[in-house]
């Protein structure tokens, strides 16, 4: 085996990220300690009885001491607290990473508390499942998935390529933009998405004349994607809506503006305007699947530790596709309307 990346890596939560990273590290050989502290006492023995690490840390200080690359793997709303329960013990020249869904306030809760002398580089793979804790990890989740990387400014090129290799490592596809570009992009293709799931599921819960268990007897394949969805996480997915208020405003705005045109033209029995937004939607679910992100790949909702083979796995691959490159683009917010 070659020589790993990192001599100790700390990872601090240890949820379906945090495990999966932990997977990745141990079965790929890209550290020779994996440090690891989360804030439950019980979460810390079930990530040791599962064997997630080298050494186990109440205090998460106590984990990052000497640790050459940090990743915080908690809930966004939680970063700041932890960053500043880490910031003495770090080890000068240390990278400090992240993996929250939300970037901008990650960097503005993380970034005041942190020394001059480590390197900030924070990260978000966009992928994972419904699933959270310790034991939802597995290897396959990040691989052929994408990895956003947020570098502050002024971050030396030589860390920015050492966890680009870490992610690629992982079977990931890297990209670099800025934490406010991140935010807008995933306003629209995660956090808003999620959004709708929970409100459609809230709605069906509440109507008065289909009762609950004809929602569950007669929910259709749609619904049953929304339900899925609306499993996910309550703590992690309060923080995201909380942490990027502004971008999730602004996609609803226009959400709702589409929905309303939409609405429209079923009142007034425009099936060409339906047809013409249904042709153009189908496009796009073509242009993912042909792109490999389709979710009904082995990634989505694949149950923990679960090993076949992944087609189209890409070990590293780091050649946008087209469908990718639109929505990754250049880091640029788009011009304000
Ligand atoms: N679940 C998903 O599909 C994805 C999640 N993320 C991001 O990854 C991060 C972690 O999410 P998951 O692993 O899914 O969550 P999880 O709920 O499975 O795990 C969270 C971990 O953080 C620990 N924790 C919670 N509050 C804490 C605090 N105040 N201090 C210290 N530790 C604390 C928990 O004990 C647990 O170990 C979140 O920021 C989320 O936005 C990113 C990509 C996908
Ligand atoms: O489970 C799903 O459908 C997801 O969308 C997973 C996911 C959740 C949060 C992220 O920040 C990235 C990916």
């Amino acid at each position: 085996m070659s020589e790993p990346l990192f001599d100790r890596i700390a990872l601090v939560g240890i949820g379906l990220i945090g495990s999966s990273i932990a997977i990745n590290i141990r079965d790929r050989g890209l550290a020779r300690h994996v440090a690891i502290s989360t804030r439950s006492a019980e979460t810390l023995a079930r990530a040791k009885t599962l064997g997630l690490g080298d050494s186990f840390h109440a205090d998460p200080a106590d984990a990052v001491a000497g640790a050459d690359l940090v990743i915080l793997s908690v809930p966004v709303g939680a970063s700041g607290a932890v960053t500043k329960q880490i910031a003495a013990a770090l080890k000068p020249g240390a990278i400090v990473s992240d993996v929250g869904s939300v970037k901008a306030s990650v960097v503005e809760q993380m970034q005041p508390h942190l020394p001059e002398n480590v390197h900030f580089i924070p990260a978000h793979p966009i992928a994972g499942t419904e699933q959270s804790g310790p034991d939802a990890g597995f290897l396959e989740l990040f691989e052929g998935r994408w990895t956003i990387l947020t570098p502050v400014p002024g971050t030396p090129p030589e860390p920015v390529a050492q966890l680009t290799s870490f992610w690629q490592a992982c079977g990931a596809r890297v990209e670099t933009m800025t934490p406010e570009h991140h935010d807008l992009v995933l306003a629209i293709v995660s956090h808003v998405p999620h959004l709708i799931a929970y409100n459609i599921v809230g709605t069906a819960a509440d109507l008065e004349t289909v009762t609950q268990s004809e929602v569950v007897k007669f929910s259709a394949s749609g619904f049953r994607d929304f339900t899925r969805i609306a499993a996910s996480d309550p703590t992690m997915w309060r923080d995201v809506f909380l942490n990027n208020r502004d971008a999730v405003l602004e996609m609803l705005a226009r959400f709702s503006e589409d929905l309303a045109s939409l609405q429209r033209a079923i009142r007034w029995g425009d099936g060409d305007a339906l047809h013409a937004l249904f042709t153009r939607t189908r496009a796009i679910r073509r242009s993912i699947v042909e792109a490999g992100q389709d979710t009904d790949a082995p990634n989505f909702g694949r149950q923990p530790l679960h090993r076949a083979a992944s087609p189209g796995a890409a070990g590293g691959a780091a050649t946008p596709t087209p469908a990718a490159t639109e929505i990754s683009a250049t880091g640029e917010a788009p011009p304000a309307e």
